[in-house]
C-alpha cells in the first residue's frame, strides 16, 4: 500500500506537473481541460481510461461536451500519493502528442 503524501510534498512536487493543481476538498490533484469538441475529449478519456486500467490507477473525472475536469487521488490511501502524480505525468504526455 502507498502511503499518502504530506501536503508540503504534494505542493512540492506540483512543478513536474504543469496544469495541475491541489483541490484540497477532495484531497486530489485536479486539471481543467479544453480539448477541441466531443469527440476530442473523448478520444483523449479513452486514452487515459486505457493507461489507468493498466495501471490499475484510476481518476475521478467529469465531462461535459468539451471540458474535461479530472482528479486524482489515491482512494486506498486516503489522499494524493507517487500514483497520482505518475498519472498526471502520463496524461501530461498525452496532451503532448
Ligand atoms: C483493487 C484495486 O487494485 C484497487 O481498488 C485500486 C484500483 N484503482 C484505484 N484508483 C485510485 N484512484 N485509487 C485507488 O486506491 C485505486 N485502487
Amino acid at each position: 500500500m502507498v502511503a499518502a503524501l504530506g501536503e508540503a510534498q504534494v505542493r512540492e512536487r506540483l512543478g513536474e506537473v504543469p496544469g495541475w493543481a491541489v483541490d484540497g476538498a477532495r484531497g486530489a490533484l485536479h486539471r481543467q481541460l479544453r480539448l477541441k469538441d466531443f469527440p476530442s475529449a473523448f478520444a483523449l478519456m479513452t486514452r487515459i481510461a486505457l493507461a489507468a486500467e493498466k495501471a490499475d490507477h484510476h481518476p475521478e473525472w467529469s465531462n461535459v461536451y468539451n471540458r474535461l475536469d479530472i482528479w486524482l487521488t489515491t482512494h486506498d490511501a486516503g489522499g494524493i500519493t507517487e500514483r497520482d502524480f505518475a498519472l498526471a505525468h502520463v496524461i501530461n504526455a498525452m496532451l503532448e502528442d
